[in-house]
């Protein structure tokens, strides 16, 4: 039987060092500030969306709430963007995905000013991450990297998307190793799949991504030493198409009839094969929700340290 990457128990440990830190950052009189931006409905982000309201209550960032009509124009949203980029209460903004149809979905994320753009997910913080400018901040937790990573001192840089960050975290947090390893993503998405990739790269393990289109999704999956499935196919991964001992991370969340939340893996079959693997829900889940509140706080540091040359010491 699999041992379980506990995503709530190292969400609790990221929540209270950011607590620890927020505190610090208001003993100097600064408030560190997230805005939630939400356009209509759909069950997934309004879910996120009070999760993370919540989230932003146990650590004390104050949380500014944006809920928008779906009718809405793009302009409209673009002016409340401007708002928020201008707002200095204001270290990060969430647009909640997937926004309604009509809108261009680019068009509005890139309007996010680079310094608050927290979900990682505007042109410029992709375009860091794919140069390997902001993957440094993957190497912060592994002492071993520390020395080498530790030459530099950057001047500015972009944040890592939530989720993928929080599985290269969940990961290291439970010693996996990842260096020369064979990791196998299923889910080639802007948000998930494909930052996934690029921070496995920069970790230096061998990376083979799936999707869709995929022949014989079996054949690769079973060559993995890590798999991850991100996908929204409620049991699109059963215990038949795994090696013995792989390590298995579900960032797949499916709402079943009935309210019942699942990933995609069938954990019953996996995890009698697996060596780790993530349940759901209570795995990356949590651990993404932590990792947004982190990159805020890490905002807000950076701005502080940035933007003048003399520091107030509490
Ligand atoms: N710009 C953007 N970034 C996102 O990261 C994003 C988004 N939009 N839109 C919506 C989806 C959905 N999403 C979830 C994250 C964590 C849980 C989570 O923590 N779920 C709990 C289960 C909660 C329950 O049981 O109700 C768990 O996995 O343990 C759920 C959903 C992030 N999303």
């Amino acid at each position: 039987m699999a041992d379980i990457l506990d995503g709530r128990k190292l969400a609790d440990e990221i929540k209270s060092e950011v607590k620890k830190e927020v505190e610090t950052l208001n003993k100097i009189g600064i408030d560190v500030g997230l805005s939630l931006l939400l356009v209509g409905e759909n069950a997934a982000s309004a879910q996120y969306f009070q999760a993370t309201l919540s989230a932003c209550r146990k650590t004390g960032i104050t949380a500014y709430e944006f809920k928008l009509p779906a009718t809405i124009t793009v302009n409209e949203i673009l002016n409340v963007v401007n708002k928020i980029n201008i707002d200095e209460r204001i270290n990060g903004l969430l647009i909640l995905m997937p926004l309604p149809r009509h809108i261009n979905s680019r068009r509005i994320i890139n309007h996010i000013v680079p310094e608050k753009d927290i979900d990682g997910l505007g042109a410029i913080s992709v375009g860091r991450l794919a140069a390997d400018e902001s993957t440094f901040q993957l190497f912060k937790k592994d002492k071993r990297d520390v020395d080498q990573q530790s030459r530099f001192i950057p001047s500015i840089w972009s944040f890592l998307p939530c989720t993928p960050f929080g599985v290269i975290r969940l990961l290291e947090h439970h010693n996996v190793k990842i260096k020369g390893k064979h990791a196998v993503i299923i889910g080639k998405s802007l948000a998930v799949g494909k930052p996934l990739s690029t921070m496995f790269l920069a970790k230096e393990a061998t990376v083979t991504v799936c999707h869709k289109e995929t022949a014989d999704l079996g054949r690769i999956t079973r060559q993995a030493d890590i798999l991850c499935s991100a996908t929204g196919r409620a049991g699109l991964i059963t215990g038949r198409m795994i090696k013995k001992g792989t390590v298995v991370v579900d960032i797949g969340i499916n709402v079943l009839k009935g309210g019942t939340i699942t990933g995609d893996i069938d954990f019953n079959s996996v995890s009698k094969k697996a060596s780790l693997i993530t349940p759901v829900p209570g795995g990356v889940g949590p651990v993404t929700i932590s990792m947004l509140l982190e990159n805020t706080v890490r905002s807000a540091q950076r701005n502080e340290l940035f933007k003048s040359p003399l520091l107030v010491m509490g």
